[in-house]
């Protein structure tokens, strides 16, 4: 089937519940998650999500959401959900790759105890200086350590000092996917035993299961196969038990087995 006509459907589908809306990036090639209903969505977020959003978290979203990039920020129920993993794990010493103004740090940061610590890369300075204030003012910027470049280089240096080797609690990856299996390579030896590697954007706007003439964004349809390469090989990967979940672009833990 034809991806507009997918959407189509789903748009039929949807629309006996709910008031038409715009097409979201999830019902842009059609995939069939519960949630391509808008009300679904709508409904998680303003029961469970944004009434318990902290004041700062809920600023920094504000202030994204004028940001011309605004397409690239955490959405407020995956930071949510991160904040709960961390808790549940009792995280302490954890890595962000790829920080935009800082959403899904802010929200990490929030969950971790008063002497934990993120390491932060990015790189892309002046974005993370947007968030900077609400980050400052939630109380948690003692617990970032926030570095400006590019994370391969940084994560080799670490991969090369035995007392970095299994230290990390939780790594987050938000960034460029053409990188994700070379930061695969190298977190393994990072995260520690039962530790978790969470990959952002693993559905990549749907468009795993897009047919190949559908009409992609340029930037979805290049990033588009190294998504799919990185979910077979975590599939593939014995090191790790795996979870997709498609929460925000669809995110897939990583627990390190051994
Ligand atoms: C999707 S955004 C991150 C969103 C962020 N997690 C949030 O909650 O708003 C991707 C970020 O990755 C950064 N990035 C791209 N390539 C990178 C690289 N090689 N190393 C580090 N960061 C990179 C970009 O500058 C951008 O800020």
């Amino acid at each position: 089937m034809a991806s507009t006509d997918v959407a189509a459907e789903v748009k039929a589908q949807t629309t006996q519940v709910e008031e038409p809306a715009k097409v979201t990036r999830h019902q842009e090639v059609g995939h069939k998650s519960l949630l391509q209903s808008d009300a679904l969505y709508q409904y998680i977020l303003e029961t469970s999500v944004y009434p318990r959003e902290p004041e700062p978290l809920k600023e920094l979203r504000e202030v994204t959401a004028k940001h011309p990039w605004n397409l690239m920020t955490t959405s407020a129920d995956e930071g949510q959900f991160l904040g709960l993993l961390l808790k549940l794990i009792n995280a302490k010493n954890t890595m962000e790759i790829g920080v935009y103004t800082g959403y899904s740090l802010l929200s990490t940061a929030l969950a971790l105890p008063d002497d934990g610590k993120i390491l932060a890369m990015d790189i892309n300075r002046e974005n993370y200086d947007l968030g900077l204030p609400m980050i400052e003012k939630a109380g948690v910027a003692h617990k970032i350590d926030f570095r400006e470049g590019p994370a391969l280089p940084l994560l080799d240096e670490m991969v090369k000092n035995e007392e970095m080797q299994g230290s990390f609690d939780f790594v987050f990856v938000d960034a460029d996917k053409d990188n994700y299996l070379n930061y695969h390579r190298r977190l393994i030896d990072l995260v520690k035993v039962g530790g978790v590697i969470a990959y952002d954007n693993t559905l990549w706007n749907g468009s795993v299961v897009a047919p190949p003439d559908a009409p992609l964004r340029k930037y979805v349809r290049y990033y588009r196969d190294f998504v799919m390469e990185l979910n077979k090989a975590l599939a593939a990967d014995p090191r790790i038990e795996i979870s997709q979940i498609p929460v925000g672009d669809g995110v897939t833990l990583c627990r390190r087995n051994y």
